[in-house]
């Protein structure tokens, strides 16, 4: 019985760049099983998000009712989860399962469009973050969840604090949104544990996603086997790896090249 097995739950992208698509491109990569629980279909290239429709909420239950009631998954990661109404239905679900939960709290796409409702984000405030074994939002989200204006390391240390205050066992604040703060990510756990994970930074316009990989890398790790800080260590090797090997498709930024990772 092969039994690495992971599961993310979040949007398609059609462009194949982000979203469920790399979440399962980067499973691959680390030779772990992956499933998927769809949120949202988006119609996306690299330039922008055409439209986006989610699933009805039936649909996304019984994606993981099924999943659940079969295989022994080891840990999980949501993506986007656009409203209030999905982020509700996943949240109890995922209350009742005691694997690594991993959330990355996406609510803009790199071309910028919303990929969370505005209301929604109380909701991932109160509901989700108290259940996460580790949120990683990005420095845009880390503000919207900390009610900060990130400038400089200073500030990402004092929004991990205000984000552990809502009740995550784990934050790691992406730096990549600041211009000298691209690789260099702040851990921070509700023991007082914190680290600075450091990567080199890459010369590269095709990050596409940069960080729906790291999500997935950390919960690949995890499914492997590997405790939360080990997976962190690894999932920075694996993005810059990725990072080197990204390439373009479209006229906007391409998505990371995980297949070569390895
Ligand atoms: N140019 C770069 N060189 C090296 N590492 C980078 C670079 N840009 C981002 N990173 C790293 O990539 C990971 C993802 O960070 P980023 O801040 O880009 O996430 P994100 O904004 O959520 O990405 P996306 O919205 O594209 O999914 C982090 O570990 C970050 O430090
Ligand atoms: C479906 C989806 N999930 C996540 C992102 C984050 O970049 C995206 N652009 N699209």
């Amino acid at each position: 019985m092969y039994s690495n097995i992971a599961l993310s739950i979040g949007g398609s992208d059609s462009g194949g760049g982000a979203g469920i698509q790399a979440d399962l491109r980067t499973f691959m990569a680390l030779k772990v099983h992956g499933c998927s629980v769809i949120t949202c279909v988006t119609a996306q290239n690299s330039v922008q998000v055409k439209c986006v429709e989610p699933l009805k909420k039936d649909t996304l239950t019984s994606q993981i009712d099924t999943l659940f009631s079969d295989f022994d998954i080891k840990s999980l990661k949501t993506g986007m989860l656009l409203n209030d109404s999905i982020i509700n239905a996943t949240a109890l679900k995922l209350k009742s399962f005691s694997i690594p939960k991993i959330i990355d709290p996406v609510m803009v796409s790199r071309t910028g469009s919303k990929l969370l409702e505005d209301s929604a984000i109380n909701a991932y405030k109160k509901l989700l973050l108290p259940i996460a074994d580790l949120v990683t939002p990005n420095i845009f989200e880390a503000n919207l969840l900390s009610n900060l204006d990130i400038k400089n390391q200073v500030d990402i240390e004092q929004s991990a604090k205000s984000i552990i205050k809502l009740g995550a066992k784990a934050v790691l604040i992406k730096g990549g949104g600041l211009k000298d703060m691209k690789g260099r990510d702040f851990y921070l756990d509700v023991n007082g544990g914190k680290k600075w994970f450091i990567n080199k930074f890459i010369n590269t316009q095709n990050t596409h996603c940069s960080g729906c990989t790291l999500s997935a890398a950390i919960c690949g790790y995890q499914a492997l086997g590997f405790d939360l800080i080990e997976s962190i260590q690894k999932s920075k090797i694996f993005i810059e790896r990725s990072l080197k090997n990204s390439y373009q498709i479209g006229s906007g930024p391409g998505p990371l090249g995980h297949y070569q990772s390895l």
